[in-house]
């Protein structure tokens, strides 16, 4: 369990972070997101123990940062946004040199490097210099020495920034994989990452954290789109827990609910009110908000977590 209390960090008189808390648990995934310069590397820096903190509190399973410095950052990975390898070494002599940076003795060492070499794919690069990989393979030896010695604690800036789309894939699946045995906070402006791998998003705006939301509930919408030939709109109102029942182009009916909780009673309701009356079902679903709109509406100060409306659109 990853501990943040009041995190706070100033540049001279700008406040970058600002009173900061939120804990995340073993196995959960977290999307940290924000707009440019909302305070996302900041904090990563803190917690991984590469920027002091003007105030505030960070604890990996009981061991504090502050008084436990490499202790706690044994058991981390980070890949920070602009990885400082070094460019004269091959990706061996890199890892090599990262594996005794995290105290990894021995007789693990030779065995984690090679898992993590398998991991990002890099067996190919081993003997090459760094400045001669590609971007995508460069941040590949950045993701393999975050992994090294199966971290309890991963931060991932962007990590699948440069990568093809097959090994962003794999990527995907690698941090999947290691957020079984760990935490793992991640950062990316992409919001279909978001959604392929984070269980909840921690959204920071201008150094405060605006959201910290499951990921499944901060898109939930009180909408239902149905499509039938069913016509008699106010024979489905009847139901319980519908609110509003509007018509939306040839044979799609767009149904306002009044708890996100009952969408699934009220979607088999409706089922059935249409089939017992003989009419056709073609497709019902609950909506589901779009993240990036999610993501625009907080930062516009628009976002209502009760109500919303712009299913209305996507139904038509
Ligand atoms: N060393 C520094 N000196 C002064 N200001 C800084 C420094 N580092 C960051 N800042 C400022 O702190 C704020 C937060 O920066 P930070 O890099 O944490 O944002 P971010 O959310 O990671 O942005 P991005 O999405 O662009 O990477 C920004 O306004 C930035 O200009």
């Amino acid at each position: 369990m990853l501990n943040v209390s009041n995190l706070t960090r100033s540049y001279g008189s700008f406040v970058a972070v600002d009173d900061v808390s939120f804990t995340i648990k073993k196995g959960e995934i977290i999307g940290l997101l924000g707009h440019n310069g909302a305070g996302k590397t900041t904090i990563m820096k803190m917690i991984s123990g590469y920027l002091e903190a003007n105030a505030g509190e960070v604890s990996l399973n009981g061991i504090s940062l502050k008084s436990q410095t490499k202790l706690l950052q044994q058991q981390l990975g980070y890949l920070p946004e602009n990885l400082p390898v070094y460019p004269e070494m091959t990706v061996a002599e890199y890892l090599d040199y990262a594996a005794d940076l995290k105290g990894m003795k021995a007789n693990v060492k030779i065995a984690e490097i090679k898992r993590a070499i398998q991991a990002t794919d890099l067996s190919a690069k081993l003997l090459a210099p760094i400045e001669t990989l590609s971007r995508g393979y460069k941040q590949r030896v950045g993701v393999a020495q975050a992994i090294l010695g199966r971290p309890k604690l991963l931060i991932l800036d962007e990590p699948t920034n440069g990568l093809d789309p097959e090994q962003t894939q794999h990527m995907r699946a690698l941090i999947k994989e290691i957020a079984k045995d760990a935490t793992v906070i991640l950062s990316t402006h992409i919001m279909q990452e978001v959604n392929a791998l984070c269980d909840r998003v921690l959204i920071l705006k201008s150094g405060r954290l605006v959201l910290n939301e499951k990921l499944a509930a901060l898109q939930h919408s009180l909408h239902i789109t149905v499509k039938t030939d069913y016509k008699n709109k106010q024979n489905l109102e009847k139901i319980s827990g519908i609110k509003q029942v509007k018509s939306c182009g040839e044979n799609t009916l767009f149904i306002t609910i009044s708890k996100q909780e009952f969408a699934q009673n009220i979607c088999s309701d409706i089922s059935k009110t249409i089939i017992e009356a003989g009419a056709r079902l073609f497709e019902i679903y609950p909506q589901k908000r779009d993240l990036e709109t999610v993501f625009n509406q907080i930062n516009s100060n628009e976002y209502n977590q009760k109500e919303s409306d712009e299913g209305v659109e996507n139904a038509a």
